[in-house]
């Protein structure tokens, strides 16, 4: 590892597509009657084993133009038939394919890796079962997960979605292709923003879509048509090349990613201006210009916008008062415990970290040198690095945990701070 100081460089960054938005369309285009075209899907772990589960439940995916176009066939209904479905570490996928596949015919078994394996499940396993499936999961209430169906019928239905947003996207996706119309009543929400991506997902491939209460959606059946859909860049991914700017006083431009963008995590900007870093959202795209300095003495919530909250948490050291981030309990239930697993990495950094059930205080330090613990977790991994553009000597046990949602990250983060030393390390120690 070597250190340097010289002059970063920024510029305009290459971030991938939104995977929350790649799944959420194969899994449209899946059941949508026609062929639909993605353009610029995020070709990563996530992505690749939601479009693989959809092949293996019989759904045609064909990719041209070097994976920048993916063509999904749809079937206009669920899948049919009996299928083992592996969801590898992705929470879009267990949240996702098995509502869809209650609204098919047939026997479904859904399994994933140790870490996904241990997320939880239970609600929507609880939902499904309540609209007429046969359901089993794990005694944990976590995969595998078994599903026997005959169609669903729809009705009145309540989804408790204060663990995870996924529950309440899953059920809404699947509604119109059930058989009378569906009211969903939502109880606890975390994770807001994405909602609204799943509605105005749906809406666009032609799902009829209400919201006669502020708790309540209703979904009329009717399936849903094929589109053509550019996929945006993912906002959750932009936010360490936002946040690199802002530690190294550069400019770093995403184009394809500004107003109008469906992506809840846009919100971030929000966060970095508080920072002390300029940010500029226009209809192109989102540049941040940082000052070098990070402005802290704040406290923000989180919980809406919670894939971005280790990105703060990461490079709170370097501001000039204590950091507090709030309303993010839920971040405990993600590839890893985040908030322990970001924790416990400051603290081997060397700064003073103070954690409850949903919060986290970080104050201002001098961190040094340190291997960081990833625990699998890509953001783990891509926060850290961030930090790792400011202070010589941290490296990652697992560098390769990126692959998740950005397999290019770390030759990104090179291109764009050619400079500066990347926290990388050639050996992998993650496990699967
Ligand atoms: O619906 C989605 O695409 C996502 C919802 C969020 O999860 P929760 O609703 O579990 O917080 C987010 O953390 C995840 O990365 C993607
Ligand atoms: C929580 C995340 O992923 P998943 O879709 O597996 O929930 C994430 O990407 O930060």
């Amino acid at each position: 590892m070597t250190d340097t100081t010289a002059q970063p460089a920024g510029g305009t960054a290459r971030i991938p597509g939104s995977k929350s938005i790649t799944n959420r369309a194969l899994l449209l285009a899946a059941a949508a009657r026609g062929t639909s075209r993605l353009r610029f899907p995020l070709v990563s772990t996530d992505t690749v084993a939601f479009r693989t589960a959809l092949a293996d439940l019989g759904f045609r995916v064909g990719a041209a133009d070097h994976d920048e176009v993916w063509e999904v066939t749809g079937a206009g209904r669920g899948p049919t038939g009996r299928t083992d479905v592996w969801c590898e570490d992705a929470g879009t996928a267990a949240r996702f394919l098995p509502p869809f596949a209650a609204v098919g015919h047939g026997r479904f078994v859904f399994d994933g890796s140790a870490q996904l394996r241990a997320r939880p499940l239970r609600p929507l396993a609880d939902t499904l079962a309540a609209l007429g499936a046969a359901v089993t999961t794990d005694p944990s209430g976590g995969l595998p997960m078994t599903v026997e169906t005959e169609g669903l019928d729809g009705g009145a239905i309540t989804v408790d979605s204060s663990l995870s947003s996924q529950f309440l996207s899953g059920l809404l996706m699947a509604a119109p292709l059930m058989r009378t119309p569906v009211a969903l009543t939502v109880d606890g929400l975390v994770s807001r923003p994405y909602i609204a991506m799943t509605l105005a997902l749906m809406r666009r491939f032609g799902a009829k879509v209400t919201e006669p209460r502020g708790d309540v959606i209703q979904v009329e059946p009717g399936g849903y048509g094929a589109v053509d859909l550019t996929v945006e860049p993912d906002a959750s991914t932009a936010s360490y090349v936002f946040a690199a700017a802002a530690v190294t006083g550069v400019t770093v431009t995403v184009p394809g990613l500004g107003r109008g963008s469906l992506q809840g995590d846009l919100r971030f900007a929000d966060v970095l201006r508080r920072l002390g870093a300029r940010v500029e959202v226009t209809e192109a795209g989102t540049s941040v210009t940082g000052k070098g300095r990070l402005r802290g003495g704040f406290s923000v919530d989180m919980g809406e916008i919670s894939d971005t909250f280790m990105t703060l948490a990461a490079v709170a050291p370097l501001a000039d008062a204590p950091i507090s981030i709030r309303g993010i309990a839920h971040a405990r239930l993600k590839e890893s415990d985040r908030l322990a697993a970001v924790a416990q990495n400051l603290r081997a950094l060397g700064v003073d970290t103070d954690e409850g059930h949903d919060w986290i205080t970080v104050h201002p330090g001098t961190p040094t040198g340190a291997r960081i613990a990833c625990r699998r977790d890509h953001r783990i991994g891509m926060a850290f690095s961030v930090l790792g553009l400011r202070v010589p000597g941290i490296t990652l046990d697992d560098p390769s945990c990126v692959g998740k949602t950005f397999p290019g990250f770390h030759e990104e983060l090179r291109r764009l701070f050619p400079a500066i030393s990347q926290p990388t390390s050639p050996q992998r120690q993650g496990s699967r």
